[in-house]
């Protein structure tokens, strides 16, 4: 398998070099080449699997033969081991035709533990056979951070730099991230929003000269491939479980950087029957402009109650675009050369993807409605990502009949002033191994939104722990 890159100029890389990687030297995003499909007889055929074995069967495709399947089991089992449900991504019923699949029982809460601690197993074996120390670098809008932290933490060949934009996480998403002590983890709160760190990681991947010791980065964010390969998996697991392949299943996905709902675009063109999947935003709603009224102009950020998508670059976009425009790298780059013009789909390409795609945006203060409404009537206990996914799937759903999933990317608990808004009075624990996070020593370095001043504090960082 090789993959390429989806402004078509980067030399293509195996499977290991593209994990190993960040941005393509182009600027663009790393994609297979082609696209692993599984006839309808094969997806029957993993009905009755387990979370790990059907990692296998959708991973192993991707992998070539840069991992044997003993070595990708392995890595497969080590990743899910620390889930607290049994399941690993369990379904539950919330109403008729109408389901929820938590995806954060994960070490660190979030949806992003499926890819992250499977990223982190990668990069470890990867690197301990090619005998190479490399910086992880990654921006945060809150729990892609933490996810990462837990992940990298305990590899012997990793530095890793997490950005989170200052006073804009939740307080729990910060201590998940700071109250870490290894000595290979560094944060960094910078004074700006998500995309101005997001921005940073891209212009650092541009120009890497400011690493001491001739070492490179490597990208923990969606960019990174493995990441969106990850989590095509819970894709089939919910389907399977709801009838797949003789039943067509849709999904509603809390939307930022497109790389969720984009793990889903591509479970179907792998062959599971998905009908709809929803683009839920909230207001910072660029991707619903977009699809619904094919406007896809920058506003401002706005602080939302659901800080995780709190982004207006939605890196990932790139990707469904390659394959709208026939995988054209030479369009998309031409699309997406000025960012600070707004770009404007062709008529015959947002028909394509309106044929998948759905969009709808909610704001504050129904996120709060939906949070209290759904504990009212079910004493179910929605994050307000979630929430957004549960409203929007209410709103634009086409078939009542066919089953929709709703992700629930986060719990609850990692956002718990926003939950006391809509429930003042419902306590939220944090899970056991949590219990003392309040108790926990913090550290970070807080630096303005100026990128000379990052790259001096990890070039010292990494100067002084070599
Ligand atoms: C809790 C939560 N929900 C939803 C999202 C959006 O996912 P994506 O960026 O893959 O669109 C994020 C972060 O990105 C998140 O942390
Ligand atoms: N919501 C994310 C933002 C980063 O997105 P990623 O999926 O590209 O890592 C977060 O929580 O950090």
């Amino acid at each position: 398998m090789k993959f390429v890159s989806t402004r078509g100029e980067a030399p293509s890389l195996s499977f290991a070099d593209t994990v190993l990687t960040g941005l393509a030297s182009d600027g663009g995003l790393y994609v297979p080449e082609t696209l692993p499909k599984f006839t309808r007889e094969e997806i029957a055929s993993m009905a009755g699997l387990d979370y790990e074995q059907l990692a296998f069967r959708i991973i192993q495709p991707f992998v070539g033969g840069d991992l044997s399947d003993d070595e990708l089991r392995e890595i497969i089992g080590r990743s899910y081991k620390h889930f607290r449900h049994r399941a690993i991504a369990p379904l539950v019923q919330t109403d008729t035709n109408e389901w929820v699949l938590e995806l954060f029982h994960g070490p660190t809460l979030a949806f992003k533990d499926f890819a992250l601690q499977l990223l982190g197993q990668l990069f470890d074996h990867l690197l301990k056979k090619r005998g190479e120390r490399v910086v992880v670098m990654g921006a945060t809008s809150g729990d892609t951070g933490s996810a990462a932290i837990e992940g990298c933490r305990q590899c012997e060949n990793i530095d890793i730099f997490i950005l989170h934009p200052h006073n804009r996480v939740s307080e729990v998403q910060r201590r998940q991230m700071t109250t870490v002590q290894s000595g290979n983890v560094f944060n960094i709160a910078l004074e700006g929003n998500f995309d101005d760190c997001q921005n940073m990681v891209k212009a650092s991947f541009a120009d890497q000269s400011f690493l001491p010791d001739g070492r490179r980065l490597v990208a923990v964010n969606s960019i990174n491939w493995a990441r969106i390969m990850a989590q095509i998996v819970y894709y089939f697991y919910a389907a399977l479980r709801l009838g797949a392949p003789n039943q067509m299943v849709n999904f509603s996905v809390p939307t930022g950087n497109f790389g969720d709902i984009f793990a889903g675009y591509l479970a179907r063109q792998m062959g599971l029957p998905i009908d709809q999947l929803i683009i839920a935003t909230n207001a910072n709603d660029i991707l619903h402009r977009c699809i619904s009224s094919n406007d896809h102009t920058p506003k401002p950020l706005v602080h939302s109650l659901s800080p995780s998508m709190d982004i207006m670059v939605s890196s990932n976009f790139e990707r469904l675009l390659f394959d709208l425009y026939g995988r054209d790298g030479a369009a998309v780059a031409e699309l997406l050369a000025d960012r600070s013009v707004p770009m404007h789909l062709s008529e015959s390409v947002l028909a394509r993807a309106r044929e998948v795609f759905s969009s709808c945006r909610i704001d504050d203060s129904r996120t709060i409605e939906v949070i209290r409404e759904a504990f009212s009537s079910s004493e179910y206990l929605l994050d307000p990502h979630t929430a957004i996914g549960v409203e929007a799937a209410r709103q634009v759903r086409r078939s009542d009949e066919q089953p929709m999933v709703c992700l629930s990317t986060a719990h609850p608990a990692k956002f718990p002033d926003a939950v006391a808004q809509a429930l003042p009075k419902q306590e939220i624990p944090l899970p056991a191994h949590m219990q003392d996070l309040w108790q926990r020593e913090e550290r970070c370095k807080i630096l303005p939104n100026e990128l000379s001043q990052v790259h001096d504090y990890m070039a010292t960082m990494l100067s002084a722990g070599s």
